[in-house]
């Protein structure tokens, strides 16, 4: 099949993405703030504006043990799960099969006052990766979500503000066998997360209602959604 018109930007996209995701939060660039941290999971942010709108890069860490970075992949690529995890979460709508590993989506998320309501327009690609540093170690898998436009959605037409994201969820799984070289169940493997997000808002916020927002939406949104694959997978075979 020949490449979709997406394809050369996706790629090159995903590449850049899962690069930045790789650097831990010492190594991408000084001014990351640790914002919230809960048990395994540490949020760090950068305060930065454009033209005046509060656009904080955001980069979250954790670690979960009994799932494998393909299942929280999937989960959070497919969109029959969305509603089960994604809390502010109004619409959801497929636009496009662009392929089985990518998708276009058309969302509105819950107006939180007093700000406008926001709807975004994003392509989503998963994709496994060579663990080129780690030879024999386990795979790592990527989602990248990020928005773009389409003729027949123009933004800011109706009733919401259309924000602009770049997201990239980096998931790495470790195992550890067992000493007795019994079959590997869920308590030999352990996952770790890279959850990396740009949100322009669109249209003008306030700034402190932005950063509570976000203060208080990421960390419920990475909570909620590890523990949604958590629940979903535990009496299923292992997804490597
Ligand atoms: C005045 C508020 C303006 C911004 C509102 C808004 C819209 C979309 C989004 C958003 C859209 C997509 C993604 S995702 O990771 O691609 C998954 C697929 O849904 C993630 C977050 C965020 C927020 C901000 C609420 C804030 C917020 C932060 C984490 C989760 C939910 N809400």
């Amino acid at each position: 099949a020949g490449q979709h018109r997406l394809w050369p930007e996706i790629d090159t996209l995903v590449k850049q993405q899962v690069s930045m995701a790789r650097l831990g939060v010492g190594e991408c660039g000084a001014g990351w703030q640790l914002f919230a941290e809960d048990g395994e999971m540490r949020m760090y942010r950068r305060e930065e504006e454009v033209d005046g709108m509060v656009v904080d890069p955001l980069k979250a860490v954790h670690t979960v043990k009994g799932i494998t970075g393909h299942e929280l992949c999937h989960y959070f690529f497919k969109p029959e799960y969305r509603y089960d995890w994604e809390t502010t979460l109004e619409n959801m709508q497929v636009l496009e099969t662009i392929s089985d590993d990518t998708l276009l989506f058309f969302q509105t998320h819950k107006r939180i006052w007093p700000a406008s309501q926001r709807d975004t327009l994003f392509w989503s690609h998963m994709r496994r990766l060579p663990n080129d540093q780690d030879r024999d170690g386990p795979d790592i898998w990527a989602v990248v979500n990020n928005s773009t436009d389409l003729a027949s959605y123009p933004p800011n037409t109706g009733k919401c503000v259309r924000i602009f994201l770049t997201v990239c969820l980096l998931c790495q799984t470790r195992i550890d066998p067992p000493k007795d070289g019994a079959p590997i169940s869920r308590d030999n493997i352990t996952c770790k997360i890279t959850y990396c997000s740009v949100v322009n808002p669109g249209g003008w916020a306030p700034a402190s209602v932005l950063r509570a927002v976000y203060k208080r939406e990421y960390p419920k949104f990475l909570k909620r959604f590890t523990a949604f694959v958590t629940n979903k997978t535990k009496d299923k075979p292992i997804m490597f």
